[in-house]
C-alpha cells in the first residue's frame, strides 16, 4: 500500500518566525518550498538561502518547487543548499532530460511539474526517469487559491500513463488542497499532497498535518476502484 505524504508549503508560514513554524510541522513528510522568480510567476519568493536555513533547522526532507524560467541555470544552487527533491516546470525547461540527469548525478530526487493547462501526455518520453510528477491544481504564484476540478481527470490519466510504463513515481498535487477534498484527490491517484493555508492557517499545524494524512489515507483504498 502506498503511503500518503503531506508537504506543508512555507509560502503560508510566518516568515518572521520560520524556524518556529518549521518546528511545528516536524511530523510532516516533506517541507514544500515554493521558489518563484517574478518572471515565470507573477510573484517573487525564496532563494537558496531559505533552503539552507530550512535544512539547518529541520530534519524533514525538503521538496523544492521551482517556478522559475530557465531552471537549468539555478538548480545547482538549490541542490547544493540541501534540497532533497527538486521539481521543475515542463513549461519552463528546454532541456528536461539534462536537468533530471543533473539532479540525479547530484544525489537529488527529480520531478516534473505540469501547470493546469499542460497535458499529461507530454510526459510520455520522460516519465521513466522521474521520482515525482507534480500536477498543479491552481495556477502558480499564490497560496490560498481554489482547487481546479479538472485535476481529477489529469490524475487518472497520469496513473494510467505510469501503469503503461510500469513505473511508480510519487504523484504530488499542489494548490487548494484541504480536508474537504484530500480524500478524493488521493482516490484519483495522488500520494503527496501540498498544503499551505490548510496547515499554516490552522490553529494547530501539527494536528492539521496529522488530520490531512488520515483523511488522505482513506482515499488510498479507493485508488483504482
Ligand atoms: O506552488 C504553489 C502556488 O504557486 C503552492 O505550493 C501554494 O503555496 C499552495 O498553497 P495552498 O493552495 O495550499 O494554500
Ligand atoms: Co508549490
Amino acid at each position: 500500500m502506498r503511503n500518503v505524504k503531506i508537504s506543508p508549503s512555507i509560502l503560508s508560514a510566518d516568515l518572521g518566525n520560520l524556524a518556529g513554524d518549521l518546528e511545528k510541522i516536524s511530523n510532516a513528510d516533506f517541507i514544500h518550498i515554493d521558489v518563484m522568480d517574478g518572471h515565470f510567476t507573477p510573484n517573487l519568493t525564496f532563494g537558496p538561502e531559505v533552503v539552507r536555513v530550512a535544512k539547518r533547522v529541520s530534519n524533514v526532507p525538503l521538496d523544492v518547487h521551482m517556478m522559475v524560467s530557465n531552471p537549468e541555470e539555478s538548480i545547482d544552487w538549490y541542490a547544493d543548499a540541501g534540497a532533497d527533491l527538486i521539481t521543475v516546470h515542463y513549461e519552463a525547461a528546454t532541456h528536461l532530460h539534462r536537468i533530471v540527469s543533473r539532479l540525479h548525478d547530484k544525489g537529488v530526487q527529480a520531478g516534473v511539474v505540469l501547470n493546469p493547462a499542460t497535458p499529461v501526455c507530454l510526459l510520455e518520453s520522460i516519465i521513466d526517469d522521474l521520482d515525482m510528477v507534480l500536477l498543479m491544481s491552481v495556477n502558480p504564484g499564490f497560496g490560498g487559491q481554489k482547487y481546479i476540478e479538472a485535476t481529477y481527470a489529469k490524475l487518472r490519466e497520469l496513473t494510467a500513463l505510469c501503469k503503461r510504463h510500469g513505473v511508480d513515481p510519487m504523484i504530488e498535487v499542489d494548490g487548494g488542497v484541504g480536508m474537504g477534498n484530500i480524500e478524493q484527490i488521493v482516490a484519483a491517484g495522488a500520494n503527496v499532497l501540498v498544503a499551505g493555508s490548510a496547515v499554516f492557517g490552522s490553529q494547530d499545524p501539527a494536528q492539521a498535518v496529522f488530520d490531512l494524512r488520515e483523511a488522505g489515507t482513506r482515499g488510498i483504498a479507493k485508488q483504482n476502484a
